[in-house]
Formats: C-alpha cells, structure tokens, sequence
C-alpha cells in the first residue's frame, strides 16, 4: 500500500482554515482520494478531553511551560492514533492546524524557544511534519472581524488573546515559511470562499490525480 499524504492548515484565528479543510477533503474525496479530516488541538479521543482542557477557563488556567506540554501530549496520542495509520493505509489526512501552531503559538514572548518546542515534539510525536503545510494568509483586521462575527465575542481562552500576541503569532507562521519554502505553500486568504477554495487545490496540483 503506498503511503497516503499529510497536510496542515495553518494561520491565525479566522482566516478560513476550517471551513478550507473541509472543502478541501471533499473535494479530494470527488477526486477518489480516501481523506481523513481531523483537527488539533484533537483528532483522536484523548487529545479530544486535552482540548476541552487547553481552550476553556481563566486566561492564566495553565502556565505557557504547561499548555505547551499539553498541545504535545495531544499532538503526540492524535499522530500515534488517527495521522500516523490513516497515512499509513494510504490515506490523505486534511489537518486543522498541527505542530506549527505550538511553535508559533506557545512560542509567543521569552519563555519558550522553538528549539523547546521542537524538542517537545521530538519526544511527543518523533518529529513528524506534515508533507505539506498551507498557511492561509489574510490581514489581521480581517480575520479578527470574520473570527468575531463567527464567535460573537466568546473568543476561546487562547483565541481571545490581545492584537499584540495574535500580531506576533502571525508574524512567526511567515518566519517558519521563509524557513521551509519546500514544505510551506502560502495561500492568499481574501476573497470568497470559492475563490481561497481554489487556491488551495492548485497548491496540490502537482499531487492531484
Ligand atoms: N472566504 C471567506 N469569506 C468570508 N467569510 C469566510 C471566508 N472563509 C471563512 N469565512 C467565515 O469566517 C469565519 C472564520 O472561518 P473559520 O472558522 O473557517 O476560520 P479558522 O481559521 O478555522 O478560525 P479559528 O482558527 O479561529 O478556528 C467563519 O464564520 C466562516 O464561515
Ligand atoms: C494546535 C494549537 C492550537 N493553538 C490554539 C490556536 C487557537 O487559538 C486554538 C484552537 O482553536 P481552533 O478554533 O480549533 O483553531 O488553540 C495553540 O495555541 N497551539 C497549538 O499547538
């Protein structure tokens, strides 16, 4: 059986990656291609409980040092249990944020560098990377104000950190793809649906069948 393809969504909050890996696995799905959608902080049943753990409560529930050791401890049961098999029995995995999230994330101000974090995931998840990353792009006015109208002002304890961090945040997802052009493909976010829908699929047009 050959190997199947991993692919992450990344971006900040409100940029659109949800609703992409959705049509993006349906899409490949009309393609014939077997997909799995699935998500983190999430994707398999522990890291499903760590989520609920991670994105509810006070703002200063968990110390960075800890909600880094969480995301791992999630990433690490969702690769051993959902990723790693689906792309194992020849299987596409579409997945709403992964590791590059904690880096950009967790990695925010002085207490954690992504040296920490990657070591983390060195020991979580044996340093799996996806096989491809799209970084959804869009200004941060406008996906403060998509992510608002969708939560109407009930941000989750992460998402409803200050313009400052979510600055810094995006910031460090453009770092990590001027870092990997091989393993980044940067997808314009602005526009419809349609239209952001599009572009992701021409990213994987050198895989599409
Ligand atoms: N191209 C688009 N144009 C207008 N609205 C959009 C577009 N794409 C998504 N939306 C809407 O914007 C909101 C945020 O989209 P979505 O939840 O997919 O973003 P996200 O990147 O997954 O956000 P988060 O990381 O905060 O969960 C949703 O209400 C969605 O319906
Ligand atoms: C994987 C991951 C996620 N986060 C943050 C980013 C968001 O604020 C939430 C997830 O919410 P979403 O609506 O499902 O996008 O968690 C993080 O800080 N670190 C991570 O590794």
């Amino acid at each position: 059986m050959p190997r199947g393809r991993f692919i992450s969504l990344e971006g900040g909050e409100g940029v659109g990656k949800s609703t992409q890996a959705r049509r993006l696995a349906a899409a490949l799905g009309e393609r014939g291609i077997r997909t799995v959608l699935t998500r983190e902080p999430g994707g398999s049943e522990g890291a499903e409980a760590i989520r609920g753990l991670l994105l509810s409560g006070a703002a200063d529930r968990w110390t960075i040092r800890a909600e880094a050791l969480l995301f791992a401890a999630a990433r690490a049961d969702h690769v051993a249990r959902t990723i790693l098999p689906a792309v194992e029995a020849g299987k596409w995995v579409i997945c709403d944020r992964f590791l590059d999230s904690s880096r950009a994330y967790q990695g925010v101000g002085d207490e954690l560098s992504d040296t920490d974090i990657l070591a983390l995931h060195g020991i979580g998840s044996d340093g799996l990377l996806p096989d491809r990353t799209l970084l959804l792009h869009l200004p941060l006015d406008e996906s403060s104000e998509r992510a608002g109208a969708r939560d109407g002002g009930a941000a989750d304890r992460i998402g409803g950190r200050d313009a400052e961090f979510h600055c810094a945040v995006a910031a460090a997802f453009e770092r990590f793809a001027d870092a990997e052009p091989a393993r980044f493909r940067r997808i314009d976010a602005r526009g419809s649906i349609d239209e952001v829908s599009a572009r992701l699929l021409a990213s994987l047009a050198d895989w599409l069948p």
